[in-house]
């Protein structure tokens, strides 16, 4: 890929602040949380153990992490206004749509009265998303009103036991975890900014991960895993994928799933992601959609030298898990809820109003005409 252009519009290059969470593109680790290095985290840590990293500063011991997962599913059930109002939203809305309701509705229902609740609101949040997710979906869905309170220990592990009825076996457990560490946390990307500025407020912490729910949610940001599967998902073979890329970059169209506002050669997440497809592609006997995968990111580095982003097999291992597409984002919400609230921490410990300025490119001073004077 080109050199990128820094400045300008979006902001890019610039430092819009400091943060000791996460670092992006730097060379040698690629991303790093607190310090860590984010694939070693995914082959040999839990997502629980990041999610308490960010919140808490540390990685759990196992006795801290046996509290913690403790905790997390003592958190799991829904108050009943919180149920009614899910069971009110329609079938056909966005789920994303869903969990910005239901996070919303929870701030309504457990006010953030004082800071000093913080961790004990995000760890409610980290423990109830996948339940408010699943319920609205199997109510709206399915008609029934499922138990959100598992004894599952694993956030991935709740989430796809609620979706099926079912415990998951380990490999999809695993799946999950790896994918909730890929997903958590990524510096100041542009819902996590927009969490940011919203904490710079001194919002309460319900109002900052709405609206980081509201950001992550469109096609150029987290929403990318779902177009990508939709892009992907009628090719019949790598030739008619390749062939209908082509005719895509030729009418100069954006391909979802690709590209990277940081990075510029790889994204270090896509490897851990793709070679779980790639496993699960084999356990399901997949010959279609994998290999179709593989020719996408091969095209697309050879026409334009973009790589895959985290997204992009993120779609096909979703797809091999029998996740259905529209619940790929929130999947990602349950993740990045980790890192959003570690950063409106960060945000509140060292706060000053986020509020920079405008290069005015209107008209010059006029005086107002009267109203029958007007176009
Ligand atoms: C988890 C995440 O949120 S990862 C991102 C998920 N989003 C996507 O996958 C959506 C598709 N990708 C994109 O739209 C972009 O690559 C973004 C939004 C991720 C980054 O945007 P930018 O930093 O503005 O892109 P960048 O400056 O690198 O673009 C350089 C050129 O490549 C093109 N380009 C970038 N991504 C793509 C793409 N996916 N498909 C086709 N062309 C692309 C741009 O149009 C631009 O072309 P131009 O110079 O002729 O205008
Ligand atoms: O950093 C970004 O701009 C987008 C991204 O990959 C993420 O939020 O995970």
């Amino acid at each position: 890929m080109a050199e990128k252009k820094v400045g300008g519009a979006g902001l890019r290059g610039q430092s819009a602040g400091e943060t000791a969470l996460c670092t992006v593109g730097k060379s040698g680790t690629g991303l790093t949380y607190r310090g860590y290095d984010m694939t070693e985290l995914a082959e040999n840590a839990k997502f629980e153990e990041v999610a308490y990293l960010l919140a808490y500063n540390k990685l759990p011991n196992q006795a801290e992490l046996d509290q913690y997962i403790a905790k997390i599913k003592s958190l799991r059930g829904l108050p009943d206004a919180l149920k009614t109002v899910l069971e009110n939203i329609p079938a056909d809305a966005h789920p994303m749509d869903v969990i910005r309701t239901g996070c919303s509705m929870l701030g309504n229902l457990e006010e953030e009265k004082d800071f000093s609740e913080q961790t004990d609101k995000i760890d409610r949040m980290v423990a109830v998303f996948p339940s408010i997710i699943c319920y609205w979906y199997k109510f709206s869905h399915e008609g029934v009103r499922i138990e959100t309170a598992t004894d599952d220990d694993s956030v991935g592990g709740h989430f796809l036991h609620m979706l099926r009825g079912e415990k998951p076996n380990d490999v999809h457990t695993a799946v999950m975890s790896a994918s909730l560490i890929l997903y958590a946390e990524h510096e100041f990307n542009a819902s996590t900014f927009a969490a940011r500025v919203c904490a710079s407020t001194l919002s309460d912490i319900h109002s900052c991960v709405t609206g980081a729910i509201g950001t992550l949610r469109g096609p150029l940001h987290g929403g990318a895993n779902e177009a990508a599967m939709e892009m992907i998902q009628d090719w019949k073979s790598p030739d008619e994928a390749e062939e209908k890329m082509m005719e895509m970059l030729k009418r100069k169209e954006k391909i979802m799933g690709f590209g990277h506002a940081v990075y510029t050669v790889s994204d270090p997440r896509n490897a851990v992601i793709k070679k779980w497809s790639e496993k699960l592609a084999a356990d399901v006997g997949d010959t279609t959609l994998y290999p179709v995968s593989v020719r996408c990111e091969e095209v697309m580095w050879r026409e334009k030298k973009l790589f895959c982003n985290a997204d992009f097999f993120h779609a096909s291992a979703y797809h091999f898990m029998g996740i259905p597409t529209k619940l790929f984002t929130p999947i990602f919400v349950m993740s990045r809820v980790t890192g959003w609230t570690a950063h409106i921490m960060e945000q509140r410990s060292n706060n000053r109003i986020i509020r920079p300025n405008a290069d005015y490119v209107g008209p010059d001073p006029r005086p107002v005409p009267p109203i029958e004077d007007r176009d």
